[in-house]
Parts: C-alpha cells; structure tokens; sequence
C-alpha cells in the first residue's frame, strides 16, 4: 500500500503544550521554555495499523474566544487535534469556541477530531478532572486522551488515534457503528 498523506491541525488556547506535544512526537524531546508559536508544520513518516503515512502537522498560533479562525487551518486539513491542559479552566473554555467554529466551518459528521487534556503530569494544579474531559469529548463523539508533553506519555498515542479516526470517517465509519453487531 502506498504512504497517504495526511495533514492535521493542532489547536486551542495559547501554552497549552500544542507545540510541545508535536515536538516530542517529531523530535522525542521536551523543551521547558515557552516560545509562543506563530505557526509551523512539521513532516513526520508514520505507519499506524500496518498503514504507512507522509504525516504533516499544523502548529497553530494559540486561540483564544475571540479569534477568527484563519480560513487556511479548514482548507486541506484532515483531522484536528483540539488541545486544553488539565490545569487550566481558560483553556477548557477555550476549547470549546474553537470546536464550534470548526463545527460551524466544516459540519459535524465530517470532521475528525481529537479531544486532549495535556499536562497530566501537573497533579496538584489540576483543575479538569479526567470525567469532565471525557464527558465533553462524548458530548461531541469523539476521541478523548489525557498527555503530558513532558513525561512522554499518551502523545505517540494522539496522533494514531487522529490518524485512526480520520480513516474511520473516510471509510463512512462513527466509533459506535464500527462496533456495532447485527442480529
Ligand atoms: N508540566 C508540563 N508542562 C508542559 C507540558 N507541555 C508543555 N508544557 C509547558 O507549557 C509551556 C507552553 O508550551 P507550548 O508547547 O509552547 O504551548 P503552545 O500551546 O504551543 O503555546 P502557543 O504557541 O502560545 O499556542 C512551556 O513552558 C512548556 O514547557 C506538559 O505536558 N507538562
């Protein structure tokens, strides 16, 4: 099988770990410093499920409730990968404008999207509990992860879960139908 190119956004509030998230996955290191993003893509050869990708990832400037989104980041873009971190109420709001101005662009069935509360590593400053992460994400039927850049973990697993899923609506699948049985 030929290597498909696919090519996803990364998304939601400023400092919320998108870059850092996409660098451990594209160069296996987390960096401490904070360099707000402008934007950037990044190419990374990936095989998920016995198929091989020529994967390009979007790193957004940060959104806020009040940005117009730029047209660009929903014209050739397969999938999103909507990003708030697990200490940040801000950032949990915030993800929710940006999923209704990429539902309002794109419309519901066909979009792929991920939902990932990053920074799981922060313990004590947690303020979204796992549930409401995982409520809003099946509100919206989609996937639902908890990261952490920093400790390198679950971030391999974001970007075969996007690729899963963008293959998933391609083939006319949701989540529930392919796991449904007939009688
Ligand atoms: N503790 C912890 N810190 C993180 C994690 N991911 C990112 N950070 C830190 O959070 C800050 C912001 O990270 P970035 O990756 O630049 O965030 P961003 O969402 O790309 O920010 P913008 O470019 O402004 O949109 C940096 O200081 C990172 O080191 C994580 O998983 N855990």
């Amino acid at each position: 099988m030929p290597a498909k190119d696919r090519k996803i956004a990364f998304m939601g509030f400023r400092s919320v770990g998108k870059s850092s998230l996409i660098i451990q996955y594209v160069e296996n290191q987390f960096v401490d410093s904070y360099d707000p993003t402008i934007e950037n893509t990044f190419a990374k050869h990936t095989k998920v499920g016995g198929q091989e990708y020529n994967l390009l990832v979007v790193d957004t400037a940060g959104q806020d409730e009040y940005s117009v989104i730029p047209q660009s980041y929903f014209i050739n873009i397969n999938g999103y990968v909507l990003v708030y971190s697990v200490n940040s109420q801000k950032s949990f709001d915030v993800v929710k404008h940006v999923y209704n101005k990429i539902i309002d662009m794109k419309g519901r069935m066909t979009v792929p999207i991920v939902l990932v509360g990053n920074k799981k590593d922060l313990r004590i400053e947690r303020v979204i509990s796992e549930e409401e992460g995982k409520h809003l994400a099946e509100s919206w039927k989609v996937p639902f992860l908890e990261a952490s850049a920093k400790e390198n973990s679950s971030v391999k697993d974001i970007f075969d879960t996007v690729l899963n899923t963008i293959k998933q609506k391609e083939n006319g699948e949701t989540p529930e139908k392919s796991n449904c049985t007939l009688s």
